[in-house]
Parts: structure tokens; sequence; C-alpha cells
């Protein structure tokens, strides 16, 4: 029996992201290997036209949740969503809400988080400082809370090369930012807002480390734990390989390489691609949740969720693999053959943008307007190639992440909860792993069917054909030019034809005498 699975029995566990790609896959393993929890509560806003019964009726009636409707069939009864907004006071929780909430939490995740890259300070410090700080607030209100497990990223001290399982303080106190945001006008915080990054790349790195701090500071008599997990991949087992819902992370670009948009990227081949699966981010979440509740730890533990420092891959391999994936998984409607360049020279990668990316676009643009529709591709690609310029940062550095605290709570599991709870990176094999990721994209991101293989791989022939065709066409064009233009390719154009000339007829001399 699963010490962890037996915990989380009869517990009331509040989640904050519930509906994003984490906590999607955290509520579905409670309920799958705890089903006989108490409940789950929610806290979701209305979104996208929905109410929260709508979206969460969508979770729950995705294939995500295939396997917990076998094993609790009275899911829905288990989940309770709260209408809350963590970006207003008290998250606009009604009294009544809230009032329960306070009694019967017994263990709190908080996942929710701003993961843009491009957020302004005001919004990503009010979701990733302001919310956990009333977050923290409200839970030392919970007299019946055992735990209080806070995702961080392994990404809020990037400005580090080596980083251990601590927090780093912020030259500037979370409070004295959260007060001057109060005041002053929007205008003033973007031209300040590089001077408090400093020599981070984006404020959500900022803000989560910002975050971090806050937790440090207010955790008073809380039980808390602070997880950081590193890039949030697709689904490594559970509860089936290559699940993914998000364009985050890596996902975006490889529907990008798949679909040939993005031939060439600006990145380091040796430099460690610390991907970690979001099943393994999880399991490692609910030991520690466990772990936390129980051992009662002395100060507040931080976990590295990395995979770099225990099984290792670099962006090369990463992008190989990929790229050798859709050999067998191409995607369908594909702009371009799937094909592309790490480089980490500017003027190649200049070069590449040029002749990989802009002319294409350029030309296809072009067609589009001969036959009379609405040129899309430039402006298209521009996009594609700011969404690549904010990921840069990470594919063109390696980062060491020491796991001491991981380790040691894997030693602390029972072996039944080493295999339930698995979350031993060493086991992962990448080449399997990548491959299933670059599925899953296909399968639950694009929506595409496995049927529809056969003329995607006819398509990629076409366009092959296409390409070949197009470059010995412009071959002949600049060749035509350069000899109507130059005397020296004209002598070498002689010196081709004459030599090509020569060999043909020496081998028509010896097969004539050996005849
Ligand atoms: C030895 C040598 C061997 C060489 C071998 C050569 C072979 C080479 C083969 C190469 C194949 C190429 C494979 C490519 C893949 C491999 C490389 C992968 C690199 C992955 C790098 C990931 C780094 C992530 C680092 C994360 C660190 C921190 C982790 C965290 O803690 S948080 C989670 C991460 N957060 C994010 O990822 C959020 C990022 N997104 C944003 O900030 C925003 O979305 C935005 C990018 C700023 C864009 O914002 P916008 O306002 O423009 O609008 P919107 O958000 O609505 O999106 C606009 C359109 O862009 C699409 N889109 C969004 N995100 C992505 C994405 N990640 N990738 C691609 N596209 C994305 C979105 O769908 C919109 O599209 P539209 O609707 O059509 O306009
Ligand atoms: N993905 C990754 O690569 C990594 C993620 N992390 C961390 O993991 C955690 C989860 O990330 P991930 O699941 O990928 O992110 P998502 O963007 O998928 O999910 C974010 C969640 O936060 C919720 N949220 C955002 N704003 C509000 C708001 N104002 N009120 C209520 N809820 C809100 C979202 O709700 P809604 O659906 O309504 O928008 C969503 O449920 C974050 O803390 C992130 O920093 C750490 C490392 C890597």
């Amino acid at each position: 029996m699963s010490m962890i699975a037996a915990f989380y029995g009869g517990k009331s566990i509040l989640i904050t992201g519930a509906t994003g790609f984490l906590g999607k896959v955290l509520m579905e393993k409670l309920f799958r290997t705890s089903p006989d929890l108490k409940v789950i509560y929610i806290l979701v806003r209305p979104k996208a036209g929905q109410t929260l019964q709508q979206r969460v009726f969508q979770i729950l009636n995705s294939k995500l949740f295939e396997k917990v409707k076998e094993v609790c069939p009275n899911v829905h009864e288990k989940i309770r969503a709260i209408y809350a907004d963590l970006n207003q006071s008290d998250f606009a929780i009604s009294k009544e809400d809230m009032q329960e909430l306070l009694s019967c939490t017994n263990i709190i995740f908080h996942c929710a988080a701003t993961v843009r890259f491009d957020d302004s300070l005001r919004h990503a410090v009010q979701l990733n400082v302001t919310a956990t700080q009333q977050l923290l607030l409200m839970a030392s209100q919970m007299p019946k809370l055992e735990a209080f497990i806070h995702i961080s990223t392994a990404f809020s001290n990037c400005n580090l090369k080596h980083i251990d399982e601590v927090i780093y303080p912020c030259p500037v106190e979370p409070k004295k930012i959260i007060d001057s945001l109060e005041w002053l006008d929007d205008s003033i915080i973007d031209e300040i807002t590089p001077k408090l990054i400093g020599d981070r790349p984006n404020t959500y790195t900022y803000t989560k480390a910002l975050g971090e701090m806050v937790v440090q500071q207010e955790s008073g008599n809380l039980n808390i734990a602070i997880i950081r997990p590193s890039i949030v991949g697709a689904t490594w087992q559970e509860p089936f390989p290559g699940w993914v819902d998000n364009l985050n992370g890596p996902s975006g670009l490889i529907i990008a390489a798949g679909k040939g948009f993005l031939r060439s990227i600006k990145a380091t081949p040796m430099a460690v691609a610390d991907l970690i699966p979001v099943d393994t981010v999880v399991n490692l979440t609910l030991a520690v949740g466990w772990y936390t509740a129980v051992h009662r730890p002395k100060s507040t533990l931080i976990y590295h969720c990395t995979s770099g420092n225990l099984n290792p891959c670099n962006w090369g391999k990463m992008g190989f693999t990929i790229l050798a994936s859709f050999e067998k998984i191409p995607y369908e409607r594909a702009f371009r053959r799937p094909n592309a360049d790490f480089t980490s020279n500017k003027f190649m990668i200049q070069y590449w943008n040029a002749v990989s990316h802009h002319a294409p676009a350029i030309i296809y643009d072009f067609y589009l307007r001969l036959t009379g529709r609405k040129p899309r591709m430039t402006k298209l690609m521009n996009r594609l190639l700011r969404t690549v310029s904010m990921l840069e940062y990470f594919v063109n550095r390696s980062w060491e992440w020491s796991t001491d605290n991981t380790e040691m709570l894997m030693s602390e599991l029972s072996p039944e909860d080493q295999r339930v709870f698995n979350f031993d990176v060493r086991q992962l094999n990448w080449l399997e792993y990548i491959e299933n990721y670059v599925l899953g994209v296909k399968k639950y991101l694009l929506k595409e069917d496995m049927a529809g293989i056969p003329e995607a791989r006819q398509h990629l022939k076409r366009l092959r054909n296409i390409h070949y065709l197009f470059n010995t066409a412009l071959f002949l064009i600049v060749w035509r030019l350069l000899i109507a233009r130059s005397q020296m390719a004209r002598n070498v154009w002689f010196f081709i034809v004459s030599f090509c000339y020569k060999f043909l007829s020496y081998f028509r001399a010896s097969s004539t005498l050996k005849a």
C-alpha cells in the first residue's frame, strides 16, 4: 500500500492554478491514486465565455481524466470549484466559500502564476508575489492546515550558474516593490523594470524569485515547501505518455518546427536542455506534500525538480531527436519540410533568418496576393521569431541545480511509493520520451488524426520536390545571369563542360575496349 496515496485519503485539498497545465495533471493523479480523498477545492475564474462549471466539466470530460473516471466514478462530487480571481483583494472569494476554505483545508498546492515572459511588472508582481502573500495569509488562518506547497521555477535564480536548494535574496524587498507599484504610474514602472530585474531575462523569473522571498518571510508557523521545476514538458508515463495541452516551453516550438515554419534557432547544441516531464513534477509535488505534513521539517525545504545533473540531454541531441521523430510522425499541411540548424553565431542566425524564415514568408505572401488572398505569412513569421527570441536565453546557457533534498526525499520513500510516485529522472529514456512528446503534440495539441500520416508524408514529398525544383531553377537563373555578365564565369562554365565531356568520352572508350 502506498503511504503517500493513503495520506491524501479523507483530506480536503486546495489547489490554485488547477485549470493550468501542471494543475490538471496534479488533480488527475490525486483522484487516481487517492480516490477516497474528501474534496479538492479549486480556485477558478470564468474565462473565454465559459462559466466555472463549464470549465470544470470540460476538464473532467477530457482525455486526461479517462482513467480517473474508472477508479473514481463520483469525481464530479469531489471537486468543488470556487469562484476566485487571484488579482483581486481576498481573491474575490465569497464569505461563505472563504469560511469553508479556512475551516476545512488540510493541504494547499499553490500552482497559479503568470508564466508569460512579456508580462508587465505590475501584473507579474500581482499574481506571482501579492497573490502568494495573500494565500499565505489565508493559510495562516486555517486551523487544519498540514502543509503549504508552493510551486516556483528552477529559473527563479537563472542569473546564477550554480543554484542550491536555498532562497537567494533579491536586492529590493518584495514588500517595497508591492508598495511602490501601488502608486507608480505604468510608464514609470516600464522604465524601471529593466533596472529591477537586473541580470534576469524577464519579469517572470524575477517575480518568481520575489514570490519565494515572500514565502520565506511570511511562513510563520506554517509547514511550507517550495518546488522548483525546470522546463516542464509533456507527460512521460502518466496517465499516458505524451500528453500536453499548451504551447509553453518547447511545445510551441516543436509545432513550429514540425510544420516547417521554424528552421533555425540561435541555440548552443552542447548546452543542457533541462526538460522535466509534467508527471514527474506532479509525483515529486505529492511526495513533498506528504513529507512536509508528516515529517514537519524544521525549515522550509526547497526541492529542485530538474533533469540536468542526473540524466542530462543537450539541445543538440534534443533538436536532432525531434527532427528525426518528424520522419515517423509528420504533421499535416506543413509549410515547408522540417529541417533546422542550431547556430550560436549571431551573423549565421541573421543569414538563416533571412534565407529560412523571411524569404519564404515573403514569397508565400506574394503567391497569396497573386491568387487574390490576404497575405499573412510575414506577420505570422514575425510573431514566431519574437517568441523564439524570448526563449533563446534558455537554450544558450547551462545551469547546475543541486538536488540533495530531492534525492533525500527519494530515499525516504517506500519501494511502493517510489514506484507509484516515481520522480527518478535517471530512468527516463530521452529518445522514447521525445518521440512520445512529438506524437502527443500531434494528437492532443494539434488534434490531428493518425490516419492522416500517409497523406502528411506525401505532402512532405511534394514539398521536397518543390524545394529541389525551386533550388535548381534559382541556380540556373543566377548562373545564366553570371555567364551573361562575366568572362570568368564563362571560362569556368566552358572548363566544367569540357571536363565533363572528356570524362564521359574516357568512360565510353574504356567500356568499348572491354567489350
Ligand atoms: C550538434 C548539433 C546538432 C544540431 C541538430 C540540428 C537539428 C535541429 C532541429 C531543430 C528542430 C527544432 C526543434 C525546436 C524545438 C527545440 C528547441 C526548443 C526550445 C525550447 C525552449 C524553451 C525554453 C523555455 C524556457 C522556460 C524557462 C522557464 C520555465 C518556466 O518556469 S515557465 C513556462 C515557460 N513559459 C513560457 O514558455 C511562456 C512563453 N510564452 C510567452 O511568454 C508568450 O506566449 C509570448 C511568447 C511572449 C507570446 O505572446 P503574445 O502576446 O504574442 O501572444 P500569445 O501568448 O497569445 O501567443 C502568440 C502566438 O504565439 C504562439 N505561442 C505562444 N507560445 C509559444 C511558444 N512557446 N512557442 C511557439 N509559439 C508560441 C501562440 O500560440 C500564438 O500563436 P497565434 O495564435 O497563431 O498568433
Ligand atoms: N510550464 C512550465 O514550464 C513551468 C511552470 N512552472 C510553474 O508551475 C506553475 C504552473 O505552471 P503551468 O501550469 O505551466 O501554467 P499555466 O499557465 O498552464 O497555468 C496557470 C494557472 O494559473 C491560473 N491563473 C492565472 N491567473 C489567475 C488569476 N488571476 N486568478 C485565478 N487563477 C489564475 C490559470 O488560470 P486560467 O486557466 O483561468 O488562466 C491557470 O490555472 C507555475 O507556478 C509556474 O511558475 C515552473 C517551471 C516550469
